[in-house]
C-alpha cells in the first residue's frame, strides 16, 4: 500500500470511532500523558491545535498553562514547508488559517526557538513500534524534526498503529507514542 492509501485507510478507522469510544480512549490517553515525568518536568512545550478526527489537544493545552508551563504553536510557512513556533497565551491569540488549521497570530505572539521547546507534541496519521510516523503530507515535522534537540511524543489511537510503513530516508522517528493500550518506548538505533 502507498503512502496515499494508507492515509485514507486510516482516516476511515478514525472516521469510524463512536462519539463514545473515541471520548474513552482519548482521557486514556491524556491520564497516562499527566502522569509521565516527562510532562510534569517539561516547562515548554510544542503542540499543534487539533482537528476533527485528532486525539484533542485543546485540553492539553489548558492543562498546561494552569501548570504554569508555556505554550507553543506552529505557524507554517505554505511556500517553504517549513514551521515556526510561537507562544500562545489564549486560544484568542489564534485564527483560522490554511487547511482549517489553528495557527498563531503574529502580531500578537513571540517565535518559540527550537531549543526552548522541552517536549514536542508530533502529529501523525499512523505509526510503527518504532517511532516511525506517517503525516498528512506537508513534510513539516520531517523538516521541524532534522535538528530538534529534545523530548518528542506522539498520541495515537491503537487503531493508528500499523507493522510497517513506507520508512524514507528523511523519516525520524519519535521517542514515545501514547496510546490508549500504554505506553510505546521507541528505541532508536
Ligand atoms: N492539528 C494539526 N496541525 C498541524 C499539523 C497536523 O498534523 N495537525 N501539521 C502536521 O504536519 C502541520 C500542517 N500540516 C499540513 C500537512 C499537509 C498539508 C497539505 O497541504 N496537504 C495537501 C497534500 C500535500 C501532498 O500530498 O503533498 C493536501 O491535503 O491537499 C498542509 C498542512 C502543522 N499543523
Ligand atoms: N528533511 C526534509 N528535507 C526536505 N524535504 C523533505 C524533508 N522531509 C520531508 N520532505 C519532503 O516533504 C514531502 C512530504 O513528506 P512525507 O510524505 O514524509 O510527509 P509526512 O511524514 O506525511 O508529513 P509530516 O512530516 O508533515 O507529518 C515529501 O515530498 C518529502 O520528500
Amino acid at each position: 500500500m502507498n503512502k496515499k492509501q494508507l492515509r485514507q485507510q486510516i482516516k476511515q478507522r478514525l472516521l469510524h470511532m463512536t462519539k463514545e469510544e473515541r471520548k474513552k480512549k482519548e482521557t486514556i490517553i491524556h491520564d497516562i500523558l499527566f502522569q509521565q515525568h516527562l510532562w510534569q518536568t517539561a516547562q515548554v512545550i510544542g503542540i499543534t491545535i487539533s482537528r476533527q478526527i485528532e486525539i484533542d489537544t485543546k485540553c492539553i493545552i489548558e492543562r498546561a498553562w494552569q501548570e504554569g508551563k508555556k505554550v507553543a504553536i506552529p505557524k507554517c510557512d505554505v511556500t517553504t514547508k517549513q514551521m515556526t513556533f510561537r507562544e500562545i497565551r489564549s486560544f484568542q491569540e489564534t485564527g483560522r488559517s490554511f487547511f482549517d488549521l489553528y495557527e498563531p497570530i503574529v502580531e500578537e505572539t513571540r517565535e518559540v526557538q527550537k531549543d526552548e521547546i522541552e517536549l514536542l507534541f508530533v502529529p501523525g496519521l499512523a505509526f510503527v513500534r518504532k517511532g516511525y510516523r506517517l503525516g498528512y503530507g506537508g513534510g513539516y515535522y520531517d523538516r521541524y524534526l532534522v535538528d530538534f534537540p529534545n523530548d518528542t511524543i506522539s498520541l495515537a489511537y491503537d487503531c493508528q498503529i500499523v507493522s510497517t510503513l513506507p520508512v524514507e530516508q528523511h523519516d525520524i522517528p519519535v521517542q514515545m507514542i501514547i496510546t490508549n493500550e500504554g505506553i510505546v518506548v521507541c528505541e532508536n538505533e
